[in-house]
């Protein structure tokens, strides 16, 4: 914590205001040279007051379960008139300088109750909270920052300005996307289920079907071939008919033996949901190892649904957010098999929905997200289609089952010599 205090004012800040708008950025200096204020604290009334709350401290297993309780306990604490925004603190452009945290707006008529519940929180939670206060002349507004170990930090209680900043080269929410939401090998991942085992007891029984660690990786003698694509754009369907016409043996990912676990690693913070389906992958590729010595392996979902759910999940707005094509972001884990092809199917989304009605499934959270988010849907389509090591080849999976079917044996004729 006293490192960050020691870097706050190199820090800069985003907000975001709703998932298609850029985000407010803004820095905070010690002297003002006449800049303007920031569009955000431009448009803030006269009776709002502002504060920003930011998870600080803990290990990251931590840091990841209070960030992601903090905007309930925020609300449950809070006065009804308070308004809660995303917010980043980070180091422009430097990888794992990220912290997230809410932007508060409270409108309520008097600041007492407020002021009372984010004290509290300062003095029994790692957080650190900045107060926003518009000076006399109504223009200029400056960030006091408050902490547990403010006392205890000269020059940290004084008053900074808050001044524009550029949007940096990098959406913040991609810094710390590395081992915290895709995982790029199996040791990385199993050191989070194993540091969770006090928290999560669940975590020692997904470790124990793990294994130690992945066995070598050789090529496997027979094709293996990976069908990836949104819910309902028919990938259980052409699974299936793959598996008949080339006399395949079907796996999965998550592997059945994880079924017992999905839902309670669901609703746990990214970086521990997506370790559990990172792990999940190594599990299958052991399977597929086995598999693929005897008969050719179709997979319905691996990497590239681990990778572009996790990508599109952490990283908010729109597509152009994403790390850019080329990104080492993308690249396959290099300890996990690599199947022969990757096949994506892509819908239009109108025709989607209508499968999605017609099939009458309960949907996972995320997915009825999918549907009443198109820019997050957006999103894990592009991130599918950056992976690469081996990169997929798009389908379109609108015409018949079984046109469908057909397009895809040809290419896999094509490629694996089947
Ligand atoms: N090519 C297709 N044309 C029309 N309907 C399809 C096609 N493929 C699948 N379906 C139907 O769409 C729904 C979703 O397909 P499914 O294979 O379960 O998708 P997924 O496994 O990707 O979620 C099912 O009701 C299925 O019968
Ligand atoms: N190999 C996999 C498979 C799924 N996931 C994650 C990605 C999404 O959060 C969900 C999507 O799973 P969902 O159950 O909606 O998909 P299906 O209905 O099985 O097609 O699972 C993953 O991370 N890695």
């Amino acid at each position: 914590i006293m490192s960050l205090l020691r870097q706050w004012s190199s820090r800069v800040f985003s907000v975001e205001l709703d998932a298609r708008s850029a985000p407010f950025y803004f820095a905070i200096q010690e002297s003002h040279r006449g800049e303007e204020v920031p569009r955000l604290f431009r448009n803030v009334q006269k009776y709002e007051r502002c504060y920003s709350v930011f998870v600080c401290s803990g290990d990251r297993i931590q840091r990841a379960k209070f960030y992601w309780e903090l905007k309930d306990k925020l609300q449950r604490a809070l006065p009804p008139q308070c308004d809660f925004l995303p917010m980043s603190s980070f180091l422009p452009n430097v990888k794992h300088s990220l912290m997230k945290g809410y932007f508060v707006k409270d409108t309520s008529e008097c600041s007492s109750s407020t002021e009372r519940v984010l004290s509290d929180f300062i003095q029994n939670d790692p957080v650190l909270v900045c107060s926003y206060l518009r000076g006399e002349d109504g223009r200029l507004w400056t960030q006091r920052l408050r902490s547990h170990a403010e006392s205890r930090e000269v020059g940290m209680s004084q008053e900074h300005y808050v001044v524009p900043s550029e949007a940096p080269d990098y959406h913040p929410s991609t810094l710390n996307l590395i081992n915290s939401d895709v995982f790029y090998s199996f040791e990385e991942a199993y050191k989070v289920l194993e540091k969770c085992g006090d928290i999560i007891p669940e975590s020692t029984a997904v470790l124990g079907l793990v294994g130690q660690r992945p066995q070598a990786r050789h090529k496997p003698d027979c094709p293996v071939i990976v069908i990836e694509g949104l819910d309902a754009t028919g990938k259980t369907t052409l699974t299936e008919s793959l598996r008949d016409a080339l006399g395949a043996t079907l796996l999965r990912s998550p592997p059945q033996c994880l079924s017992p676990w999905r839902a309670r690693f669901d609703q746990e913070p990214p970086l521990i949901r997506r370790a559990f389906y990172a792990l999940g992958n190594y599990i299958t590729a052991e399977q597929i190892g086995q598999e693929a010595m005897q008969t050719p392996v179709i997979v319905d979902r691996f990497w590239h649904s681990t990778a572009a759910y996790a990508i599109a999940t952490a990283v908010n707005g729109p597509v152009c957010n994403l790390p850019s094509e080329g990104s080492e972001v993308y690249c396959w884990p290099g300890d996990l098999l690599q199947p022969s092809l990757v096949v994506l199917l892509t819908l239009d989304p109108e025709e989607r929905r209508r499968r999605l009605r017609a099939r009458g499934q309960d949907k996972t959270e995320e997915e009825q997200e999918l549907d009443h988010n198109q820019i997050f849907r957006l999103r894990v389509e592009e991130a599918y289609q950056r992976i690469s090591g081996p990169a997929c080849v798009t389908v379109d999976a609108s015409p018949s089952a079984d046109q469908v079917l057909q397009q895809v044996l040809l290419l896999i004729r094509g490629k694996c010599h089947l």
